[in-house]
């Protein structure tokens, strides 16, 4: 169930583990890396809905060169604390192919999200892949891929804000908070 008391609940028993202004000091500093590296490329930078929204609206307007944008969406937390199944609901479109792709997500935590898009983009024949993610847990355990570009390093607790969820709730927090 979803009510107003279970958000101020969840957010009451979280702190905050990054700052809004820190947010918006490290998309500075990923931006000028992103351009530095694709501004010549013309990428298809690919938003992956809906956790990547608030992410990929405070990074596109520092990108500053040209490109092209679109959306993929898939998950497979679908609110939960714990992954589950990978669910493709929207799928990423022809025209990836010969293209650099570059995508925008939240979080890369176990990485087997951003592995299974990776596979499908180079798959569906676009020359080069990147992965842009505004933060990565640090886990002991070994992933199939870590990001091109990352913010934050965040420790292995359940963090929302920025896009982020828990429980449904929160993704419009400025800053990025955990659960205690
Ligand atoms: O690295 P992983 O362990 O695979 O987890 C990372 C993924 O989990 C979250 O998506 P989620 O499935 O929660 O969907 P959402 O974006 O709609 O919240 C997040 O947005 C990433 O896409
Ligand atoms: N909101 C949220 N989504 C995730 N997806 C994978 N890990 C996390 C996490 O810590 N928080």
């Amino acid at each position: 169930m979803m009510n107003i008391e279970e958000a101020r609940t969840l957010w009451a028993q979280s702190e905050e583990i990054v700052s809004a202004a820190a947010v918006q000091g490290a998309l500075d500093t990923m931006a000028g890396e992103i351009a530095s590296k694709m501004r010549d490329r013309f990428p298809l930078v690919l938003s992956v809905m809906g956790g990547a929204c608030v992410f990929t609206g405070m990074l596109l307007p520092r990108l500053d060169f040209p490109l092209e944008f679109d959306y993929i969406h898939l998950s497979r937390y679908n609110n939960r604390t714990v992954g589950g199944e990978m669910q493709w609901r929207v799928a990423p479109a022809e025209s990836v192919k010969n293209r650099t792709v570059l995508v925008l997500d939240d979080i890369l935590d176990e990485g087997e999200t951003m592995a299974a898009i990776r596979n499908r983009i180079l798959d569906m024949g676009a020359t080069d892949f990147y992965a842009a993610v505004l933060c990565e847990k640090t886990l002991t355990k070994e992933k199939p891929m870590h990001p091109d570009f990352c913010g934050f390093a965040v420790p292995d607790r359940y963090v929302f804000g920025c896009g982020m969820d828990v429980h449904g709730y929160w993704r419009n927090l400025p800053a990025i908070r955990a659960l205690k």
